[in-house]
């Protein structure tokens, strides 16, 4: 079989891009899912991504990680706006559907706007907090970020504190007021990626009730480049969550398979 994809990164979190609104993808091969995303016999990427009709919206955003499993995305999110700008369905702004339902997001030239689902319980523990931003983060404050092993330690949580069906697991540093540094353990790539959209999203919701910033509206530097996470704080639900940040095509090419 010979397969059109279209390569997207959003701050150096890479997908694999389909366009399969002819619903001829074989979704139930979780072989070829993760052979696509292998760095070597693939075409490689930290998840795949089915664009789709949708009756309901402006197309269905179909998240798979390189393992397989699925999860909302939000770095994969604002790359299927700027796939479907760049296939001529949408203009500058949507709303499309995902795993955890209804998105809005805007788009000028590089520059991604998602809405993120609003957040009504963030689990506070003495060294770390809880929340799912459309998947699971574990959000951990540690010093001398940039010589931290993330993949040592974040598997070590992920399985151990998280057991099989496990949770994404973000370090954190603060770099100022409103502003932090980040690197994250991505639960179904096994390894750290170079952001993480709905991680990044839970750190800064999580920094916001500690105490750790006022500002409500969070920058933050991941080794794949910086994103800004907006919210409004009503009562204890986290809401009018934006996370924006660029979303490139990177190539596109024919797979045999
Ligand atoms: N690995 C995550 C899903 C992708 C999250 C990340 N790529 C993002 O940008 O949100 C999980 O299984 O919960």
């Amino acid at each position: 079989m010979i397969l059109q994809f279209f390569k997207y990164q959003g701050t150096g979190n890479d997908f694999v891009f389909i366009d399969n609104r002819q619903q001829t993808f074989p979704k139930d091969n979780t072989e070829l899912i993760t052979k696509l995303c292998d760095r070597r016999f693939g075409i490689g990427g930290d998840g795949l991504i089915l664009l789709e009709n949708d009756s309901a919206s402006d197309f269905n955003m179909d998240y798979y990680n390189a393992d397989a499993s699925q999860s909302m995305c939000g770095n994969g999110g604002r790359c299927a706006v700027a796939f479907a700008k760049y296939l001529g369905i949408i203009e500058n702004e949507t709303t499309f559907n995902a795993i955890d339902g209804l998105h809005f997001a805007t788009i000028e030239g590089d520059i991604v706007n998602l809405k993120m689902n609003d957040v009504d319980e963030i689990r506070e523990k003495p060294l770390y907090s809880f929340l799912d931003t459309g998947s699971p983060h574990h959000v951990q404050l540690v010093e001398h970020l940039e010589k931290f092993n993330v993949q040592k330690e974040g598997a070590k949580l992920r399985y151990g504190l998280y057991g099989e069906s496990g949770s994404n697991i973000n370090f954190v540093e603060q770099s100022g007021n409103g502003a932090f540094n980040v690197r994250t353990y991505e639960r179904g790539v096994e390894d750290e990626t170079l952001s993480c959209g709905t991680g990044v999203t839970a750190v800064a919701l999580a920094m916001h009730k500690l105490g750790k910033t006022t500002s409500n509206s969070v920058r933050i530097n991941t080794p794949g480049g910086n994103l800004t996470i907006s919210f409004k704080l009503k009562g204890d639900t986290y809401t009018n969550i934006f996370l924006k940040g660029p979303a490139k095509q990177v190539y596109k090419g024919e797979v045999v398979c």
